[in-house]
Order: C-alpha cells, then structure tokens, then sequence
C-alpha cells in the first residue's frame, strides 16, 4: 500500500513509518512537500486540524495515492496559559477524512510571550534550549518533558489513532 505523507519533516515521516511497522501493516511511505493552507503557525484547533486536512488533500490531488496523511502542529490559548497542539488527518480518495489529536502541554511564559508577538514555535524552541531543528527532532514536547515524550512519539501515537479508525471504518463497511 502507498501511503502519502505531506511533510518532509523526519519527525512526521518517522512517525507514519514507525506507525504502521509497529502494527505490522506493510506500506510504502512517501514524503511529499504539499502547502497546509493555514498559517505557518496556527493558533487554534480548527485552523491545526484544516492545516491537517489540507496537507492529506493536497498529496492526493497531486498523485495516484490512495491514502493520505497529513500531520500540523499548533498552539491553543487556555485559562491556563498557551499549550502546544497536534492533530493528524488520514484521507481516502473519496471518503470523509479521519481526524485525531495528540497529547499537549502549557507552554512557559518565555516561550508564549514570543509566539502572541508573532514569532513561530520552531525557531523559538531553538533559540530557547540553544539547538538546532528542534521541530525536525524532539520537538518543543520532548525538550520540556526532559525527552520523556518526544514529537515523533507523540505522532506515532495520532497515527495510531488514524489507523485504528481507518481499520473500524474498514470494518464497519465490509
Ligand atoms: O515541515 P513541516 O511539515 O511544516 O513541519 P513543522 O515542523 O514546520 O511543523 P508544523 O508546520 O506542523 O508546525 C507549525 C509550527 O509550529 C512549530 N512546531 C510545532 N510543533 C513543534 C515542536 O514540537 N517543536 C518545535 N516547533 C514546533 C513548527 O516549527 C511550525 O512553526
Ligand atoms: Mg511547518
């Protein structure tokens, strides 16, 4: 099965790998640079989840796919502060798309003070923990669970969500 992913991010595509290996489903994973149609950093669910959506969409209009994954990430304002959000889109050539969300933490103050100025996540993280490409690695999550939950794990983990009901749906139809 070929399988689109629309990120070149390694953390993405690591994860949609990993994903499907672990569930012993064979695929062949294909990394495609498709735009997300949102801001480059969305400030909200709904505009994570279109960013999402969109991704999926784009690697399917683009080639003879058939299923399509999109992953965005995005930040929530909160009572509580700003957290980090994540969500994850699996689209079939003409079926409604499946949509899940990862786990999120509150971002500190030093960081959400520069993000409601306009600056984005990625290069903040990098500035802040003093490393490069942070997003393509342990992402903000993993420098602020001390490595505990890193981003592709937090991905693998939306992808499994996205298979199980990809897999729920497949049974429900057959
Ligand atoms: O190449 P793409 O697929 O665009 O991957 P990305 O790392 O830019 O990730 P997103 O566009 O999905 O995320 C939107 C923004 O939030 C940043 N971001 C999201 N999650 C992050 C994380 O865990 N660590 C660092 N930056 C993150 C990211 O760099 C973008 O500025
Ligand atoms: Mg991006």
């Amino acid at each position: 099965m070929l399988v689109a992913i629309g990120s070149k991010n390694p953390a993405k595509i690591h994860a949609v790998e990993l994903a499907f290996k672990e569930m012993n489903i064979e695929v062949e994973v294909q990394p495609m640079d498709v735009p997300s149609g949102v801001s480059e950093q969305p400030f909200s669910d709904e505009e994570t989840i279109k960013g999402a959506v969109h991704r999926a969409e784009n690697c399917l209009n683009k080639k003879e796919i058939d299923i399509a994954i999109g992953l965005e990430g995005g930040v929530v304002e909160s009572e509580f502060g700003l957290s980090v959000c994540n969500w994850g889109a699996l689209v079939e050539k003409g079926k409604s798309p499946i949509i899940a969300g990862g786990a999120r933490i509150i971002l500190p103050n030093e960081i959400t003070s520069r993000l409601r100025s306009g600056e984005e996540l990625g290069p903040v993280m990098d500035d802040y923990a003093n490393k490069k490409n942070i997003r393509k690695k342990e992402g903000a999550i993993g420098v602020f669970t001390n490595g505990l939950v890193t981003r592709e794990e937090m991905f693998i983990h939306v992808m499994k969500l996205l298979i199980g009901q990809y897999q729920y749906r497949a049974l429900m139809e057959s």
